[in-house]
């Protein structure tokens, strides 16, 4: 991808936008390997295609299943007898890198796994332990992480594991997700901190189950029995996590933003931002038109806006947090995010990237052991440096709306879940409000 940078535009005026935004990145992978694993065809119906989304269909293409895309963009998939010799790369996708290798145990022939630099970081130990427990083999070098082969035999023996996924939820939802292929299913159990995520977890529960499959729960434990994943087609519904900056730009603004076809019952962790910004001080309206949000006051120039910092605890919807730091750098009043210690595991150590960079534009973020402290300052521009995670790319932004010269380092990175991004940004600001057309 190539590294170019991208002078975040600043709003001259209140947003006044309807953004209509593509699929879920957590449902359409979820949706690809229970398609994969089903009893027959199916299809994916609006699902998104993004850097994480592709390889997910490369990974599956490469174990053997036919994934074909039709004009509209929808994915068919014609599931297979999975077979190795495999080469996985998982880039820097956690749902690739969770979710692919319990499938990987399931073919006959050796899968090697491995993904960008900062991938073979990232907490993967529970997931390699527990597919040993399960009767997979897996070759790490001693690692505990990636690279790696998954050695299969076309079948997992399964039955019941204990991991710490306090790291992250996603090592719970992998196991989960292949398991009704096992032998004898699978029981995880959690030991160690609290599990992040639970919206995550309920999604993994949730489509399953649409799948026919016999799941159940209980506190900190998971079971899901043996037995067929029914073929069906799977409505994915618009990213909510990507909804972030978009609904944020009407706070920094003062403005509105809608965003269409939000669904009234949904497992994704972005509906919590109709809470969280109300708390921040927007107007929410939910209605056929879809979520609208409201901002009550601009930010003035340089920053320091017209709405109240957070404090909130993001344990279950970390991956807001980069939007919601953003906002929180501009807002009236000092924000406190905590119960987001795994961010250091993610695309990057999130907690410490934003603190550079948000002081790095003048200022006056620090790490708490679990979290972000904020206090909002006049910021002025410079370069904001993205460490090959997307969501870095969608704080900068909402940090330019008020802040001219933030220059956004790699802003192709993106693409990781919304290659898009700069034409719906733009496209959101050109907006022209219907009482001002000629
Ligand atoms: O299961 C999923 O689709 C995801 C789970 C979460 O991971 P963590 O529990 O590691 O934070 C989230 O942050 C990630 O973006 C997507
Ligand atoms: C943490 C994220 O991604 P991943 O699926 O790679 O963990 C994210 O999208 O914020």
């Amino acid at each position: 991808m190539p590294s170019t940078h991208w002078s975040a535009p600043v709003a001259d005026a209140p947003v006044d936008a309807t953004v209509p935004l593509p699929g879920s990145k957590s449902m359409t992978n979820r949706a690809l390997i229970l398609a994969a694993l089903a009893d027959g065809p199916g299809r994916l119906v609006r699902p998104l295609r993004s850097r994480d989304t592709l390889l997910m269909v490369e990974a599956l293409r490469e174990l053997g299943v036919g994934i074909v895309e039709d004009a509209s963009g929808d994915l068919r998939v014609m599931p297979h007898d999975l077979a190795g010799p495999a080469q996985i790369d998982v880039g820097l996708a956690g749902t690739v890198m969770r979710f692919l290798p319990p499938v990987a145990a399931l073919a006959a022939g050796p899968v090697d796994v491995d993904g960008d630099p900062r991938a073979r970081e990232r907490p993967m130990g529970p997931i390699i332990g527990a597919l040993r427990d399960l009767g997979a083999t897996v070759d790490d070098g001693g690692r505990d992480a990636l690279p790696f082969v998954v050695r299969g035999t076309g079948a997992v023996p399964g039955g019941a594991v204990t991991i710490d996924a306090s790291g992250s939820s996603q090592l719970v939802s992998g196991l989960l997700l292949a398991a009704p292929r096992f032998g004898k299913g699978v029981e995880v159990r959690h030991e160690g901190p609290p599990v992040p995520s639970a919206p995550h977890l309920a999604m993994t529960v949730r489509m399953l189950r649409e799948a026919g499959a016999a799941v159940e729960t209980g506190e900190d434990v998971w079971r899901v029995a043996p037995g067929p994943i029914r073929a069906r087609d799977w409505v994915i519904e618009p990213d909510l996590s990507n909804a972030a900056q978009f609904l944020g730009a009407a706070l920094v603004t003062g403005g509105r933003v809608t965003v269409p076809g939000w669904p009234e019952d949904t497992t994704q962790p972005g509906d919590a931002l109709r809470g969280l910004l109300a708390r921040m001080g927007a107007e929410v309206s939910y209605g056929p038109g879809g979520l609208t949000v409201r901002g009550t006051g601009p930010a003035e120039a340089g920053g320091v806006a017209g709405y109240r910092g957070l404090e909130a605890d993001l344990h279950e919807v970390g991956e807001l947090t980069p939007v919601l730091a953003a906002l929180a750098a501009l807002a009236g009043t000092p924000s406190r995010l905590t119960g987001i210690a795994h961010l250091r595991g993610h695309e990057t150590d999130r907690l410490a990237a934003l603190v550079a960079e948000i002081n790095g534009l003048g200022g006056d973020a620090r790490e708490l052991p679990d979290g972000l402290e904020i206090r909002p300052r006049p910021l002025h521009g410079g370069l904001f440096r993205t460490y090959d995670d997307h969501r870095m790319v969608m704080a900068a932004a909402v940090l330019g709306l008020a802040v001219p010269g933030v220059e956004v380092e790699n802003v192709a990175t993106v693409g990781k879940t919304l290659p898009g991004f700069t034409d719906l940004w733009d496209g959101m600001l050109a907006e022209v409000p219907p009482a001002e057309r000629g």
